[in-house]
């Protein structure tokens, strides 16, 4: 087995509310070399850790994490629509391996995701179908959340999986780092919100429109004195970049999950996908990972971090 991995910010406002011509030329040219190294590594399979927005899981029933042996998009932010093309059998084999070892994984045979999955599938590879594919959604954006050691700990047994396969495997994570976009919380809506977020699958075009709209509107103010939102966290950002980098995984174990939202923003926590993803390539030996780019992006609400690592 070889193996590659590569974590990133997702944003739909990325083509949408776009910053300067020159951090969109860097970000381009960043996607660009990292889409090559997928190319040149030709993937045999692709695990990818992924959050989910409130698209394809609500509060009637929300997993920690769960394996999709089947997705399909709802072309949210007019991401690529369709299903992607998931290795049933293996996701299938792969759930069996977590509950062996002790973890209580979800599956679903008929998952939606959203652009937390898709933007990265096809900024990495073109395609929602390009390589085999097995999502592993993991709950960022709908509190409460378990603990980041339990992230730490899927992560694992994901990474002791892979190691058994005879296969080329790019481990993606996506999502984070510091940002806060206008997500509502189910404690502080009112009745017809608190309905979307417990079952609002399939929404109308006009609710997708609107919802988009939003997003964009919050992304025109982001990070000024006329937003409400909490702003990004450049320092906690380099600070996380830097512990993975140390490979010192196991300090995620002290993360404190409120003080995470109030210091660096509520969607912050998409940074389980790349706690997830460092610690399943952890597990299969030391690894070596280097910082592609880090900025903090106003425009795009997110602060925008690209990390690659092999093993060492
Ligand atoms: O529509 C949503 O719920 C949020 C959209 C969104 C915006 C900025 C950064 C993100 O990571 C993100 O997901
Ligand atoms: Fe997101």
């Amino acid at each position: 087995m070889s193996i590659m991995l590569k974590c990133l910010s997702h944003t739909p406002l990325r083509g949408r509310n776009d910053p300067g011509a020159d951090v969109v030329a860097e970000v381009d040219a960043v996607l660009t070399k990292a889409r090559a190294e997928v190319e040149a590594f030709d993937p045999e399979l692709i695990l990818i850790f992924a959050p989910d927005h409130y698209n394809g899981l609500f509060y009637d029933l929300m997993p920690p994490f769960v394996v999709a042996t089947a997705a399909e998009s709802v072309g949210d932010y007019s991401t690529l629509p369709g299903t992607l093309s998931v290795d049933a059998e293996l996701a299938l084999e792969l759930t069996k391996h977590l509950m062996d070892n002790d973890l209580d994984i979800s599956l679903s045979h008929r998952l939606q995701v959203d652009h937390g999955c898709t933007q990265t599938l096809e900024e990495m590879t073109g395609s929602l179908t390009r390589y085999p594919v097995i999502p592993i959604i993991i709950n960022s954006v709908a509190p409460p959340f378990v603990p980041y050691r339990r992230i730490r700990k899927l992560g694992e047994a994901v990474g002791q999986f892979l190691a058994g396969l005879n296969k080329r495997v790019l481990i993606l994570g996506t999502g984070g780092l510091s940002h806060e976009p206008p997500v509502p919380l189910l404690a502080e809506s009112p009745a017809e919100v608190q309905e979307f977020l417990i079952c609002g699958r399939n929404p109308t075009p006009e609710a997708r429109a609107a919802r988009e709209a939003r997003t964009i509107a919050a992304g025109k103010i982001y990070g000024s004195e006329l937003c409400q939102q909490t702003p990004l966290n450049a320092a906690w950002d380099e600070a996380f970049i830097e512990l993975l980098l140390s490979g010192e995984l196991d300090q995620v174990d002290e993360f404190d999950i409120q003080q995470i939202s109030a210091e660096a923003g509520r969607s912050t926590h998409e940074v389980r996908t790349w706690v997830a993803a460092f610690a399943a390539l952890a597990a299969v030996g030391p690894y070596q990972a280097r910082k592609d780019y880090y900025r903090p992006i106003n425009e795009w609400i997110a602060g925008y971090g690209v990390v690659s690592a092999t093993p060492a």
